[in-house]
């Protein structure tokens, strides 16, 4: 029997396999301390034919060099560059409309996929090649969407999380791919394929402003509903053939013409274009970029390879602490009385860490030190204090990152007290208007699709072949230390 309750579907497994879970639950202590030990003992062993270590084997494969990556290092201590550009080499260079420090995503598409530095008009035609796709894809009279994606989008649940939804659509599109069809056809070959994986990664980045303005006007639409309006569920904003992809993206969000000024809407999409600029890569070996590198491994479609990515950046370690964080901000203003007060905040953060719970939007796996992202985030607020002076939960999460560093610091348990990417540009989002939170990660995934869509173009250009590391089995492990 399936129940629905608010956005989570409920299964009820509890009769179900309940034989085969009490075995489990019997074996789980056992296996567990054992699992701990052998980790522990055999953290620094070498295993016979192997440079690896078991604690990096079962530490997540952390530090080690595995991957080939073409658009994008991480520096632990210097962050991210593209191409060995830094995030302020681009906002200095990369064309953009004019503001300071922002740029096109388009252009940083071109550089990923490059390695150069595009000009204006260069950035001008991918816009207008991608608005094309667009247009002459879709069935206007109903979406900026081809007519099956927009029926398959309106069937799903609108409760159903909006990361899910969009997965769900981003594979959808895999209806249209050149690639796939080509193949099974017999009508390329490795050396050819290359092209068909661009002209897919083209449509799937020129459709994916529409893709997220749909899911999020089914958001908008099920809330209305609620109120006994039958609102239709097509876009919140329009969709203007000459814009730009994150204008577009914005517009299409309905985030603009909200009776705010003009100057604030160029804000929003200023904010759109930094932050959908900033999170296209982040070298390979995190979740959504090697999700979809893996599965493109085998050949799968770059539609069918990003949807896995984007499941990956569902995950609340990864993509999903953008949704989090701004969750854990206003939720931090009910729980403390005075949310300027330092000490209030880090007995609050000491409650949460105590309760054996994450602190979203600090930590990482690889760097030690802020966040350039978060920096250019905040610079961004900076340079509109004006607007931002007043918002109590844009000066949390400013108030956070100078109190919450110095707790996990004491806590002494994670790598990096700092915080991430994902620390402040969810409630500046919120700051302009965006108020369903768990849509907030599908703007990361419109902007993540691409660092690993470019990388996906290159592995078919160079024929890397299918990933397929070799796993080692706990008897194999045990032999090795004092459980044998
Ligand atoms: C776009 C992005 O993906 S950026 C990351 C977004 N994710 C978050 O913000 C979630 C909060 N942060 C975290 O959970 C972690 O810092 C991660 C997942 C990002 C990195 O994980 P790891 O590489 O394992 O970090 P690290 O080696 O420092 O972890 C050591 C310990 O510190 C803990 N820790 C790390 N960060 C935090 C944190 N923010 N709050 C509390 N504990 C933390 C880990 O859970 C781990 O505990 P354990 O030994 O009990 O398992
Ligand atoms: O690099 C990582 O592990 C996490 C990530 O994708 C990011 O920070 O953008």
């Amino acid at each position: 029997m399936q129940r629905f309750i608010h956005t989570t579907a409920r299964i009820n497994s509890s009769i179900v396999n309940s034989t085969l879970k009490d075995t489990l639950k019997d074996l789980v202590p056992k296996r567990r301390t054992e699992f701990l030990q052998l980790r522990k003992e055999l953290a620094n062993t070498h295993l016979p034919d192997n440079d690896l270590t078991v604690g990096s084997i079962l530490g997540g494969m952390r530090g080690l060099q595995l991957m080939y990556w073409q658009s994008s290092t991480l520096d632990p201590n210097l962050g991210i560059k593209f191409h060995g550009y830094t995030i302020q080499d681009c906002q200095k260079l990369l064309p953009g409309p004019k503001n300071p420090n922002i740029f096109y995503p388009e252009a940083m598409f071109w550089l990923l996929l490059t390695g150069e530095i595009p000009n204006s008009k260069q950035v001008m035609g991918l816009t207008k090649q991608w608005n094309e796709i667009v247009i002459s894809n879709s069935n206007l009279e109903t979406s900026h969407l081809p007519a099956e994606v927009n029926k398959l989008m309106e069937s799903l649940p609108s409760t159903m999380h909006p990361m899910t939804q969009f997965a769900i659509g981003v594979s959808s599109l895999s209806h249209f791919s050149k690639f796939r069809d080509h193949y099974s056809r017999g009508l390329n070959n490795k050396l050819t394929m290359w092209e068909d994986t661009f002209d897919d990664v083209m449509t799937l980045l020129a459709f994916l402003p529409s893709l997220a303005g749909k899911i999020y006007a089914r958001l908008h639409g099920s809330s209305t509903r609620h109120k006994g309006n039958n609102k239709d569920t097509t876009s919140l904003g329009e969709f203007n053939s000459k814009a730009d992809w994150a204008k577009n993206l914005t517009s299409m969000l309905g985030l603009l013409n909200k009776g705010n000024s003009k100057n604030n809407d160029e804000d929003i999409i200023d904010l759109i274009r930094l932050y959908t600029g900033l999170h296209v890569d982040h070298e390979g070996g995190n979740v959504s970029a090697h999700a979809t590198h893996l599965v493109g491994s085998a050949l799968s479609d770059p539609m069918l390879s990003y949807s896995s990515g984007l499941l990956g950046l569902a995950g609340p370690l990864h993509g999903l602490a953008a949704q989090d964080v701004v969750k854990f901000l206003l939720e931090t203003q009910k729980q403390v009385k005075d949310s300027t007060d330092e000490k209030q905040l880090e007995d609050y953060l000491w409650s949460i860490l105590n309760n054996h719970r994450v602190i979203p939007g600090y930590g990482h796996a690889v760097l030690r030190r802020e966040d350039p992202r978060f920096t250019a985030m905040v610079q961004f607020t900076k340079e509109r204090q004006s607007q931002f002076k007043d918002d109590p939960n844009v000066n949390l999460m400013l108030l956070l990152s100078k109190v919450a560093p110095r707790v996990l610091a004491e806590y002494g348990k994670c790598k990096n007290p700092h915080p991430n990417v994902d620390s402040a540009s969810g409630i500046l989002f919120h700051h302009y208007g965006l108020n369903h939170l768990d849509f907030i990660t599908v703007i990361f995934g419109c902007s993540r699709a691409m660092g690993p869509l470019a990388q996906l173009v290159w592995d078919r250009i160079y024929g890397l072949p299918i990933e397929r590391p070799k796993s080692v089995d706990f008897n194999y492990l045990k032999k090795f230390s004092t459980l044998s």
